[in-house]
């Protein structure tokens, strides 16, 4: 009797075992319906969120000024920051007419930024920086070099390594950036003055040694170096063929602007808050270019 109970019991145990998978295999079509309408809702707005997301991310980048295109003059107005037209509205005849950025590539023939380039690379093969950002200004002598900077024209081995032909087309080149800014910006050359510091850089994509190498970060100029009224920048090279990552950036309200550098490409802008830019980061090759800056200050001239 005991034995047939304990058959029972297991039989019956064994039974409700059946019975729970049967439930799970044979739930009514309904309830597995609404199970697959919910997972296939999840992956349809998930995807939907996903694509907005990059969408949103990509429209808020456009591109002022591609290196595939040849550019004859674009500009684009931006209203003046109060800090800078206050400061610059001292200075007659030097007062722009709007603030902007504009970029050209008529100014500077490819021959000119070749040689250019010759000269920066000859530069840099004395020194360079262990991180990712060296610059040479041939008019102190400073060079970076390891973590440092070296003054080349202290330096017995190089002081004749650059010749008077290099720096007369360098003269020429400032001569004609100076002459395309009061061009552009209707103020008069004669009261708009080189300022320091007018250098060559050099962007890799190696890791920042020091905070110089750090070249990424968004900036005004009139704040970085207080003599600058007027930013321009000329391109010794190709973005996505001489280098990758590097485009210049923009940034405004709600939407971030890029130049995109090319071989003999002038970007020129006023340097208050108005223009707030940075630099990407080089991810491969080598970036070379020029920062050639203007000031209405006379006691800041760079003779
Ligand atoms: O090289 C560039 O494109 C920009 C460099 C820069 O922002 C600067 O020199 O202040
Ligand atoms: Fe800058």
């Amino acid at each position: 009797m005991s034995e047939l109970r304990k058959r029972n019991k297991e039989h019956s145990r064994e039974t409700s075992v059946v019975n729970k998978i049967d439930i799970a295999h044979n739930s009514p079509p309904a309830n597995r319906n609404i199970s697959l309408r919910v997972l296939s809702r999840v992956v349809v707005i998930s995807s939907l969120l996903i694509v907005v997301y990059f969408s949103s991310k990509q429209e808020n980048v456009k591109t002022f000024a591609r290196q595939t295109e040849m550019i004859v003059g674009k500009g684009l107005v931006v209203e003046c920051s109060p800090d800078y037209i206050n400061e610059i509205v001292k200075f007659d005849e030097c007062y722009p007419k709007e603030c902007k950025r504009f970029v050209t590539d008529q100014v500077i023939s490819a021959k000119e930024a070749n040689d250019l380039l010759i000269i920066a690379k000859k530069g840099f093969l004395l020194g360079g920086s262990d991180g990712g950002a060296s610059i040479l200004d041939l008019h102190s002598g400073a060079l970076s070099k390891g973590k440092y900077f070296i003054n080349i024209y202290k330096m017995e081995a190089t002081k004749d390594i650059f010749t008077d032909k290099d720096f007369n087309t360098l003269r020429v080149i400032k001569e004609k950036i100076k002459y395309a800014v009061a061009h552009h910006f209707s103020v008069n050359p004669n009261k708009l003055y080189l300022t320091s510091p007018t250098f060559f850089s050099e962007m890799t994509s190696k890791k920042p040694v020091t905070i110089h190498d750090e070249y990424w970060h968004p900036h005004v100029d009139k704040e970085t170096y207080k003599s600058f009224h007027y930013t321009t920048l000329l391109y010794l090279g190709d973005y996505g063929i001489d280098f990758k990552g590097g485009r210049f950036v923009f940034i405004d309200d709600k939407l971030n602007r890029t130049v995109e550098p090319r071989k003999g490409r002038v970007s020129m802008f006023t340097s208050g808050k108005e223009n707030l830019h940075y630099v990407e980061k080089v991810t491969s090759g080598v970036r070379y270019a020029v920062t050639v800056a203007f000031t209405c200050d006379k006691v800041f001239e760079l003779k």
